[in-house]
């Protein structure tokens, strides 16, 4: 069980010692009951029952079964603290087109359900050691009691283990599929959360989403469940069934045949009782166990295919100061998605694996991304081996056919070909151009045309498979990206707002935070104590005006606005588009606008137009770029 692996991987000393203690206490344990035997045993037959020893015995497996405990309890908190953090880092560090295409509600099911079971699963762990030292100490004495009957009693155990064993291999499949549709759930509970208005507004909607959506998916993850609890009961009772018929075929057929003194036969009785708890115990925790050691495969799946992509948080950072002003430069920059949106990239594992570049794996012996960081003259990508360098496409005018797909996959077959890969998805650029400070560029286009890419591009988010990005000359590539990143201040679209001002060190950010609410006439509805906002529940247009305040205190040099302004009432909209970038390029700031706002186009230095991920032009609407404005 990988379980197991996984435990040892956290302390494999920590173990030894719980293991030993639970070895003493078994051995103990199994002592206690020849105290016993020798109780009950007539007189002159056996060692003198004494009951100082018994005493002391009992204070053993006491003392010894609770160090274990304690020893595998810390072990278990602490391992599943580490995967909490190992995940939780892990969804950090993955690369941002990975985190889109898992999705939101197969990231939440393995951050929580599967985190819980294998808490779970690890909980029992402690009592399932001193269980296992128990019973094979109770073996033990069996052993030194009667030969014969040890290996009888052995022999059956092994069948029954056997048998159940057969019985949970088909319970680790149920359970495995009923994983899967936990998904589903999450994913059905997702909708509900995010959905609601809509599911209320519409009686049928509501109705099949109920129906065929989420009570589908609970309705089967109840039948799994049930199948395997049911499968697990069968397999446990021929177990004891077949223990049951062991201690008749002793008593009333072995004792007899090899005539066994009635000693032998009370302290094979006594055993055989002793082991019952233990053994009813350990049974009934492996359930518990199989669905922790599913958890964990998924667990390792999800962390899998994060890294086999590659790992940011390798990305290497050093302090540095952030550019005063900034000249950033595109160069046949490219991007493609490796799937359509919606269209989970393949599982890991046999027959799903991402393939290799050509050139070999990654740290570890991973599969590596994706990126060539610069040896050659640009950044060229291979991810996942699927996409090949695309001569033509290098920086050079010969772009794709508009309405792209991605290129063929390498091994010739046509995108969608049964059992190729899935067809690779939209493309953009290549995209040259260039973005001064003090100036303002706008990126138009229309809906899908990667106006969002290229902002994702634009910011370090996504990492450039073809052509080059430059920063003051610089170019940006592996060493520096995470630098690169902090550069800029955006605000997405689907933008996400702290209530707390996290990572600022500047004892005025409450003052200076308020004063920029107060200037976005937002002041009157949050305010900002202690590096904490009052509320952010508020309407769109205003949350996004809290957005922009957040914007503003981080005070970096490239800003980059997503369709900000569409939520704002006219009059704000007039002043974002006429004052608010132009302050901001008075500074010196270079400020990149996605907008589809026409009539503020006048505002732009520089206009970039995309269609279907295609430059159209690159235009300056004015003679002299910033003229306008001054
Ligand atoms: N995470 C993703 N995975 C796969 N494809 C994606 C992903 N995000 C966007 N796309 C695809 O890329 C194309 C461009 O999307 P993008 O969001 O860049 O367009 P846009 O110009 O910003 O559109 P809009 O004006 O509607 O916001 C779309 O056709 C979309 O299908």
């Amino acid at each position: 069980m990988k379980l197991f692996g996984f435990l040892f991987s956290v302390s494999w000393a920590q173990i030894a010692a719980a293991v030993l203690m639970g070895l003493i206490g078994g051995g103990a344990n199994a002592y206690l009951v020849t105290q016993i035997n020798a109780a009950v045993a007539p007189p002159g037959v056996g060692a003198d029952p004494s009951w100082q020893r018994f005493v002391a015995t009992v204070a053993v497996v006491i003392a010894t079964g609770l160090a274990s405990q304690i020893l595998l309890i810390r072990l278990a908190q602490d391992a599943i603290y580490r995967l909490r953090a190992k995940l939780s880092a892990g969804v950090v560090s993955a690369p941002l087109e990975h985190l889109e295409r898992l999705g939101t509600h197969r990231l939440l099911a393995t951050l929580t359900e599967d985190v819980r079971s294998l808490s779970m699963a690890v909980s029992a762990i402690p009592s399932m050691c001193v269980d296992i030292a128990t019973i094979v100490g109770c073996l033990v004495y069996l052993a030194v009691l009667s030969a014969p009957l040890f290996a009888i009693q052995v022999g059956a155990t092994l069948i029954a283990i056997g048998v159940v064993e057969s019985f949970l291999t088909h319970v680790r499949g149920i359970f495995r599929g009923a994983r899967e549709r936990e998904d589903d759930l999450l994913g059905s509970f997702h909708s509900v959360s995010v959905g609601i208005k809509e599911l209320k507004g519409h009686r049928a909607r509501r109705r099949d989403f109920m129906d065929r959506r989420l009570l589908g998916a609970a309705a089967d993850l109840r039948d799994r469940n049930v199948e395997a609890g049911v499968k697990f009961s069968i397999g446990q009772n021929i177990g004891q069934v077949l223990q049951l018929g062991t201690m008749a075929l002793i008593l009333f057929g072995v004792a007899v045949w090899m005539d066994l003194p009635a000693e032998t036969m009370v302290g094979y009785v006594i055993v055989t009782t002793f082991l019952a708890m233990p053994m009813q115990n350990f049974m009934s925790r492996i359930p518990d166990l199989l669905r922790g050691d599913v958890a964990l495969a998924k667990i390792t799946t999800l962390e899998l295919s994060m890294e086999a992509l590659h790992d940011e948080e390798a990305l290497p950072y050093t302090e540095r100061p952030l550019a005063t002003s900034a000249r950033l430069e595109l160069a046949g920059l490219g991007y493609t998605y490796l799937t359509e949106p919606g269209v989970p990239g393949p599982p890991p594992g046999p027959g799903g694996e991402h393939r290799r570049p050509p050139d070999g794996g990654g740290r570890d012996g991973r599969p590596r991304p994706d990126v060539d960081w610069g040896t050659s003259g640009r950044a060229e990508t291979v991810p996942d081996g699927r996409l090949p360098a695309r001569p033509g496409r290098r920086g050079g005018p010969a772009g794709p056919p508009p309405g792209r797909q991605g290129p063929p996959p390498p091994d010739g077959r046509g995108p969608g070909a049964p059992g190729g890969p899935p067809p690779a998805g939209f493309h953009l650029g290549p995209v040259d151009a260039v973005f001064e400070p003090g100036r303002i560029t706008f990126i138009v286009g229309g809906n899908g045309s990667g106006k969002s890419t290229l902002a994702k591009l634009l910011t370090g988010l996504y990492v450039p498979q073809q052509g080059t990005i430059t920063l003051n000359g610089e170019r940006i590539d592996h060493g520096n990206i995470e630098w690169f990143r902090q550069n800029t201040s955006a605000i997405f679209t689907d933008f996400h707002l702290f209530d707390e001002y996290l990572g600022f060190d500047d004892p005025d950010l409450d003052d200076r935070a308020n004063r920029y609410l107060d200037m976005l006439a937002i002041g009157d509805k949050a305010r900002v104590l202690d590096g904490r906002l009052s509320t952010t529940a508020l309407s769109q247009g205003q949350r996004k005006r809290l957005a922009l305040v957040t914007a503003m205190l981080e005070d970096r040099p490239i800003y980059l606005f997503d369709e900000w302004a569409a939520d704002q009432e006219p009059r704000f909209r007039d002043r974002f588009y006429r004052e608010i970038l132009g302050d901001l390029a008075a500074r010196g700031k270079t400020v990149v606008v996605i907008t589809h706002d026409d009539r503020y186009f006048d505002v732009a230095d520089t206009l970039i137009r995309l269609d279907v991920g295609v430059q159209q032009s690159t235009a300056s609407p004015h003679a002299t770029p910033g003229e306008h404005r001054r």
